[in-house]
């Protein structure tokens, strides 16, 4: 049973994009560096062949929510067996839990896999022994895990008979079963103290470059997709595709650009349909990433090809370089294909800086964003203002961070989603396949006779529709949940109403009837 040391326990995690995973890493550290404990960590997909949780004694779980409301991929067969009927009532009564679930309060099912797996948990009768949180990805996550965190250590050092004080005012901050949401933390200012002592030492360093040839690039394309960019959530490989041409879909004066772009993927095993998606890795800007090296002042080695190495002497336990990065690797490759230099930087990235700045003022303003009582400093100042790393170096210029500490926190650049679909709807309306093709651009400037949403577009061809509904008609709503998807229902139950004269109740059964017979069908997101 993998519980057997007295100050152990079980810490799962499920994630489809890398930031559960990222969590369970930093509770198992803090757990050993910090508070004496020893996590057990594994990827609920080891269930079975790691872990038997109806084993274990004590088990912390973090998991993600992803689709529509779904558990990760990773954690979809944990799921499935938790979900199992025949589970007797009492099947896990011997096993006490925490849960802190990751979602984002822009979709309709907030933490769905999170909840879920808590309610099932109390369900098969295991007890809670720390509340549940769940941690928002619209307000930042930080802003509930890092009370999370903190709340958790004390209460588990106690439950697992270690230090009998100090649970039961962590417990009181928590009142709550669960924390949801926005949490205001009561801390103390001791918090501003300790700011520094969260990291205990360097526990990666680039080593002097170890020749000064330049990687050559088919090199670097197969770090990309070897080392570089494992995506976790990647169905395929990653493929290098040129574009072929790029055409701009909006005027000029629209609020936002929109391209049109086409990559030549003959020579790639990519097979696709449309509602499929593709994830774009987009570099970083060659002028954001030199501005980045001029204000660190490390011009004058960018191409030179360097390695990561573990510091012999670090604190950390299981000490790895990021997934992201490279073996081997030139800064300028890195900066602008590995890591994400636009992101507001995180928290643990500002404390890190702290003691690299020697104006005492600057120094004092860092540990304020990065204290629980600087919360709301933080969200003003570099959430809400979309502050950039180099942005933020700018603004403190007696901070000056040696790189490796500056690659040791900066995320993965992430790939960007795009929806598969056909463009080739012009050509068939050509050809005659297609008899009327509308189209509304909604984000540039109309006149204001002519339809800007799509939903006034059917509205200016409400008897057209009402026709093509009474003959068997399909609808297919693809795109923004919040307000394209019900503004475009909203419309049909009008165009129901004013050409069959019907109430609106009745207009509301016609669609409904629609939907239930798969004849208006909804593929949206938040
Ligand atoms: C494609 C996609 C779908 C998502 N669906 C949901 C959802 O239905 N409900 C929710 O609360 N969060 C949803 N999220 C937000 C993630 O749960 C959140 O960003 C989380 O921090 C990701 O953690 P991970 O990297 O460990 O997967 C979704 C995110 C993505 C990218």
């Amino acid at each position: 049973m993998p519980g057997e040391q007295k100050n152990s326990f079980l810490l799962l995690y499920g994630s489809q994009t890398g930031q559960a995973k990222a969590i369970a890493e930093e509770i198992a550290e803090k757990a050993e560096t910090q508070h004496n404990l020893k996590a057990n960590v594994y990827c609920l997909s080891q269930t079975e062949k790691k872990f038997n949780i109806e084993k274990e004694k004590c088990v912390v779980i973090v998991t993600s929510t992803t689709g529509d409301g779904e558990p990760p991929d990773t954690a979809a067969k944990f799921f499935r067996r938790l979900n199992k009927k025949t589970l007797q009532e009492d099947y896990l009564s011997n096993i006490n839990y925490t849960l802190l679930g990751l979602g984002d309060s822009n979709y309709t099912n907030f933490c769905k896999c999170g909840k879920a797996v808590d309610k099932r948990l109390e369900e098969l009768g295991a007890k809670r022994f720390y509340p549940s949180g769940f941690a928002d990805d619209a307000v930042g996550l930080e802003v509930v895990v890092e009370p999370w965190m903190d709340g958790l250590f004390p209460v588990l050092q106690r439950f697992l008979g270690l230090t009998p004080h100090d649970s039961e005012s962590s417990l009181a901050n928590m009142d709550n079963k669960c924390l949801n949401g926005h949490v205001k933390s009561n801390s103390t200012s001791d918090d501003l103290k300790n700011t520094d002592s969260v990291i205990t030492n360097d526990s990666i360093n680039i080593s002097d470059a170890v020749n000064t040839n330049e990687i050559n690039s088919s090199q670097l394309k197969q770090e990309i997709s070897k080392n570089g960019l494992a995506f976790p959530s990647a169905a395929t490989a990653v493929t290098m595709a040129t574009v072929i041409s790029a055409k701009q879909l909006t005027r000029e004066d629209a609020v936002k650009r929109t391209l049109c772009l086409c990559l030549d993927i003959k020579n790639s095993d990519i097979k696709y349909l449309p509602g499929d998606a593709v994830s774009v890795v987009c570099t970083n800007s060659e002028d954001e990433v030199n501005n980045l090296f001029k204000r660190l002042d490390i011009s004058h080695v960018a191409d030179q090809v360097c390695k990561f190495d573990i510091l012999p002497d670090t604190k950390k336990r299981n000490p790895s370089v990021p997934s992201h990065i490279p073996h081997k690797f030139t800064l300028k490759h890195v900066f602008k294909t590995c890591v994400d230099i636009r992101d507001a930087p995180k928290k643990a990235l500002i404390r890190s800086l702290v003691e690299f700045t020697t104006n005492q003022s600057e120094k004092r303003r860092l540990q304020e964003l990065c204290s629980k009582q600087g919360a709301d400093h933080y969200s003003k100042f570099i959430r809400e203002s979309r502050i950039s790393l180099l942005d933020l170096l700018l603004t403190f210029p007696s901070c000056n961070p040696p790189v490796e500490r500056i690659l040791e926190h900066l995320p993965r650049l992430q790939p960007r989603p795009y929806s598969v679909c056909r463009s080739e709807l012009e050509g068939f309306e050509e050809s005659g396949i297609l008899s009327k093709y509308c189209v509304s651009f909604s984000r540039d400037e109309q006149q204001d006779d002519l339809p800007r949403y799509v939903q006034d577009n059917l509205l200016l061809h409400s008897s057209e529709v009402m026709t093509l509904l009474e003959s068997d008609a399909m609808v297919y709503v693809c795109g923004d949940a919040k307000n394209m998807a019900k503004d475009v229902n909203e419309a049909f139950l009008q165009i129901i109403q004013k050409e069959r004269e019907y109430t609106e109740e009745e207009a509301k059964r016609y669609v409904m009837k629609m939907r239930l017979y798969k004849k208006y069908m909804e593929d949206v997101w938040t």
